[in-house]
């Protein structure tokens, strides 16, 4: 995992070079390439994970599962329709807890687990409001389109410094705490100001793109590889991408239907994160459970 990480400081400076070249309008277009691209396939595995994690004795049927898959998608849809300002905060409090497990399971913090589970949703938290805080224009006129709430570039300001003081504070009980934690709490600081560069120079919506593919979907690629084949070969990444291929193509077709049919500005913000947002609550609760399987030792 740690040459992978020096990999994807590589790529998190090709983005940010790409940035000073490709206008923005461009730059968002690709943006939504790698989020639909990438960012959804990572996603797409989620049957083939539940069979796994039941060790293919799956009490209940492949149509039970994805009618249940399916019931949890369009709860979380509906919810955007009726409550879109509290679909829009548990989406953000969901993805911070999603972001946080996925960046440090591996890690094998070994303090007790509500203590991770807490570190993991500061820390998710603390990115996404990086991200926020860097480009809060943008992100007020996004969430406006999305939940008609008009909120301050204040209220993100200082949201931002409580997760940071909040961040700051577990991180000091967790170097005095873990041994695991201590070894990596400098290079886990470098990364977060590599995010900071990263989501200052770009667009919303790249900055974005950039942390979701390379910082997260390429590392739960990988992860969700080796849980599924107990390697990471080209072999591996081509049976994933099969298996994967029917489920991406499904959402892709779906996601565009509905642009088509109720998308009436030039980039239906709202759409796109309703459906991201829809799909990421199911998703977010199998890979929980795919790590719960895969626990190392300590955990
Ligand atoms: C970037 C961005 C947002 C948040 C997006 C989030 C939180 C995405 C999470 C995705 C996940 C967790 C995918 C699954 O793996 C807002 C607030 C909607 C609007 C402004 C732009």
């Amino acid at each position: 995992m740690n040459k992978i990480y020096n990999l994807l400081i590589v790529f998190s400076f090709i983005g940010l070079w790409l940035t000073s070249i490709i206008p923005d309008t461009y730059e968002v277009i690709l943006g939504f390439i790698l989020i639909f691209s990438f960012g959804m396939l990572h996603g797409s595995n989620d049957m083939l994970l539940i069979d796994v994690i039941s060790n293919k004795k799956r009490t209940q049927s492949f149509l039970k599962v994805i009618a249940i898959y399916i019931a949890t998608v369009l709860a979380a849809a509906t919810l955007f329709i009726f409550i879109p300002a509290l679909a829009l905060v548990l989406f953000i409090l969901f993805s911070a807890y999603h972001f946080g497990e996925q960046h440090w399971e591996s890690k094998s913090l070994n303090v007790l687990k509500w203590h991770k589970q807490l570190f993991y949703f500061i820390y998710g938290l603390f990115v996404l409001f990086l991200l926020f805080v860097l480009n809060s224009l943008e992100v007020i006129q996004i969430i406006k389109s999305i939940s008609n709430i008009v909120i301050g570039t204040n209220a993100i300001l200082i949201a931002f410094c409580i997760i940071a003081a909040a961040l700051l504070g577990i991180s000091l009980y967790l170097t005095a705490h873990s041994v695991t934690f201590k070894l990596v709490v400098l290079k886990e600081f470098f990364y977060l100001v590599v995010f900071a560069i990263v989501f200052k120079v770009s667009t919303l919506i790249w900055g974005f793109a950039l942390y979701f593919i390379i910082w997260h979907s390429f590392p739960s690629l990988y992860e969700q590889i080796h849980f599924i084949y107990g390697r990471f070969t080209k072999k591996t990444i081509i049976a994933y991408i099969k298996k994967a291929l029917p489920y991406w193509l499904v959402s892709i077709v779906a996601l565009f239907s509905l642009i088509y049919i109720f998308g009436d500005t030039t980039i239906p913000y709202g759409i796109i994160f309703a459906f991201i947002a829809a799909v990421t609550f199911p998703h977010a609760l199998v890979i929980k459970k795919m790590f719960e399987k895969h626990k190392t030792p300590n955990s």
